[in-house]
């Protein structure tokens, strides 16, 4: 288990950085030169030795920056890149990937476990002794995730944050704008995918976002999460 820093958590989706005619590992340093501190990497049309290559490259692009740096559904590719020599630091799962006991197994004790839960149900099956945090959405619909369930808006999202004792990362429809509300629902933290691969100005947007959440506590490891940290 690994406390997972609080605020601005990027996802470098594959497909949209190709529509902005942007690399992702060139996203991923603008993003940690303005003070991100957590990317996963997201290619979900990818053929798995592309997402290998592609998570080499993000994590090469971050070296030495200490951002935490995490692989969307593919334990395999996070052991592959770490049987390279390239540092990753862990995973983010959905309800149809792998269960989160045997990420755990996989990865061992250190590795950052990240899981997707929205409703009641989902919720109350995430095991908090497995898991480091929650991702929590779609906040609202977007086009990035045209097979997400129904929106929880921000009451949902503050029932979600009120329903585990896990840290809630709000993910769907963000930007800067909401990065206030977000923040006042108790989430630990707000992932954004277009809000940054997508701007005008993916330095800028980077640093928009990390300004308006405002300062985080530096995490602490093997803190449970009772609030104190949010
Ligand atoms: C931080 C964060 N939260 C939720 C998700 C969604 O993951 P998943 O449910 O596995 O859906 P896909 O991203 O795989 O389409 C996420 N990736 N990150
Ligand atoms: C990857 C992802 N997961 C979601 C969920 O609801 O679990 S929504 C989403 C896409 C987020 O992209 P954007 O910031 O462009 O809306
Ligand atoms: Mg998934």
């Amino acid at each position: 288990m690994s406390a997972l820093p609080g605020g601005a958590y990027l996802v470098l989706d594959a497909d949209t950085c190709a529509a902005a005619a942007r690399r992702p590992a060139d996203v991923a340093r603008a993003a940690v030169d303005a003070g991100v501190r957590v990317l996963q990497v997201r290619a979900k049309r990818a053929p798995v030795r592309d997402l290998v290559a592609l998570t080499v490259e993000v994590a090469q692009a971050v070296r030495g920056s200490g951002a935490t740096l995490l692989v969307d559904d593919r334990v395999d590719v996070a052991l592959v890149v770490r049987a390279r020599g390239v540092e990753v630091d862990g995973v983010h799962v959905g309800q149809s990937d792998l269960d989160v006991a045997d990420v755990r197994r996989l990865l061992g004790p250190d590795a950052v476990v990240g899981v997707s839960a929205a409703t009641p149900a989902e919720l109350a099956r995430v095991d908090a002794g497995l898991v480091d945090y929650v991702g929590s959405g779609p906040v609202r619909g977007t086009p990035t995730k045209p097979d997400a369930g129904p929106p929880l808006g921000l009451d949902g999202l503050r029932a979600a944050v009120a329903a585990t004792t896990l840290p809630v990362v709000a993910i769907g429809g963000l930007g800067v704008a909401d990065a206030g509300a977000v923040r006042q629902t108790g989430a630990h933290g707000l992932a954004v995918v277009s809000a940054v691969c997508a701007a005008a100005d993916p330095t800028r947007a980077a640093q928009d976002l990390v300004d308006a959440w405002g300062p985080t506590p530096a995490p602490v490891v093997g803190a449970v999460a009772t609030g104190a940290s949010r």
